[in-house]
């Protein structure tokens, strides 16, 4: 939820249309939706307070506007889904929370516990101590990784616009544009026109961070905030943005991949020891032993999906016991045994539109590569079973052969329960 969408012109909660979002979100609630709701409004809700007329423009203001807004803003939530008898819990992340592994197992930890117990936790960027330099900046971005890191299925990115337009959307004759299925559909798109001021990343920030979770497997719809109700029951309206396509083997895969699409256990293993520099690999060991990094873990992963065209998990490398059980789970049950394997297959389907064949992954396939956007933005174990590595044996000769999954190994998965950020 954007910062336009909380606050009136003049500056201060909107009280009435955050009231308007909380039903929308309790009515998605009742429907047994588990929801995951990143706020922005904590700078824009300190300005009234403090006497400022606009958005400071340096970080010391914006973070003392942010200091009072915040807790004004969780506050008014509290209230407002305490009407329904939700209980909402606060989480402040800052970057560092999605860069550095142990942090972000963290950070999902406290998450999938707060949603366990059935509290809605209302995120934001820890504005006050977050610095120039480590900021997210914008929610969009910050949403984008919370949806990975809580492995949602899909992401509502909420503003005072109903979706992505071809011109000016203040202007008459520009043209919403409905679907989004590739990356370069929006290739040549001005992004760049004057919002309301409130917020601070504009339509472009929601472009990148459609991007990021398209990657990642989770559907978005970008639309207007008064829209919410129809974006959680998956009525039409706004920007979808369609999930990116799991390869369907040999053929179907990026142009530029070779060997069709697919990658061998030899192929695999060479390209974890490229980028971590580490010789003599087996894929019995484990990629945190390794002392692989995130960073590595998202240079590998973009590696392989240029490769295979498979959006994959970096997480999933630090969670596979060994390297052989990741790259189980890239192959999926159709992994036949033996380093050649087989092609990757798998379908994702979002409730907006059914099934897709369409492809995203062009988006930012190596765009984030060596950034920080690709070290999290995976997360959709669900629905493509590509997430974590599938329990997989390591036979001594390196092969790797499928084996029934304990009762518990579909653990933390999202199992039946859809979840929306
Ligand atoms: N091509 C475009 N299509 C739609 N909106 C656009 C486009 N380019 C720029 N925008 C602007 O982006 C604004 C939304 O971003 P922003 O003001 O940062 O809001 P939020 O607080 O919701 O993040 C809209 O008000 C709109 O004027
Ligand atoms: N985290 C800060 C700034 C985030 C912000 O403005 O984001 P956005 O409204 O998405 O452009 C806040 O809550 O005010």
């Amino acid at each position: 939820m954007g910062s336009s969408s909380l606050t009136t012109a003049s500056g201060g909660l909107d009280a009435e249309r955050l009231d308007a979002l909380v039903d929308a979100l309790a009515a998605a609630r009742a429907r047994g939706e588990q929801l995951v709701l990143v706020s922005s409004g904590a700078i824009a809700a300190g300005l009234a307070p403090l006497g400022l007329a606009a958005r400071p423009e340096d970080l010391a203001h914006q973070q003392a506007a942010a200091s009072v807004g915040q807790g004004l803003l969780i506050a008014r939530y509290t209230a407002s889904f305490a009407r329904y008898g939700i209980r909402v819990g606060q989480v402040l992340l800052t970057n560092d929370d999605m860069a550095q592994d142990d942090r972000y197992g963290n950070a999902r930890r406290t998450l999938d516990a707060l949603l366990a117990l059935g509290v809605l936790p209302v995120v934001n960027e820890n504005d006050t101590t977050a610095t120039d330099e480590i900021r997210f900046g914008d929610n969009d971005r910050l949403a984008a990784l919370v949806a990975g890191l809580v492995r949602a299925d899909r992401l509502v990115l909420l503003s005072d616009v109903d979706g992505v337009y071809d011109a000016d959307p203040r202007l008459p004759g520009s043209r919403r544009i409905p679907e989004v299925r590739t990356g370069r559909e929006l290739d040549g798109l001005d992004l760049s026109f004057p919002g309301s001021g409130l917020g601070s990343g504009g339509m472009a920030t929601k472009v990148a961070a459609a991007r990021t979770a398209t990657g990642a497997g989770i559907t978005v719809r970008l639309t207007a905030a008064s829209r919410v109700a129809d974006a959680l029951a998956g009525r039409p309206c706004g920007t979808l943005f369609h999930a990116a396509a799991v390869e369907r083997g040999a053929g179907a895969g990026d142009p530029a991949a070779g060997a069709g699409g697919r990658v061998t256990g030899a192929e695999f293993l060479a390209v974890v020891a490229d980028v971590t520099g580490r010789s003599g690999l087996s894929l019995a060991d484990a990629f945190h032993d390794i002392g692989g990094t995130s960073l590595q873990a998202m240079r590998i992963c973009a590696r392989l999906r240029r490769r295979t065209g498979v959006p994959l998990l970096p997480q999933a490398l630090f969670e596979s016991a060994t390297l052989g059980e990741f790259l189980g789970g890239l192959f999926g049950r159709e992994f036949g045994g033996g380093e050649s394997g087989g092609g990757v297959h798998g379908e994702i389907g979002d409730e907006f539109g059914g099934e897709h064949t369409a492809e995203y992954r062009g988006a930012d396939d190596g765009a984030h590569e060596g950034g920080h956007d690709g070290a999290h933005e995976g997360g959709h174990d669900g629905a493509n079973g590509l997430g974590r590595g599938r329990p997989y044996e390591v036979l001594p000769e390196g092969e790797l052969r499928g084996r029934t999954p304990a009762p518990d190994s579909t653990a933390g998965l999202c199992g039946g329960v859809r979840r929306a950020a």
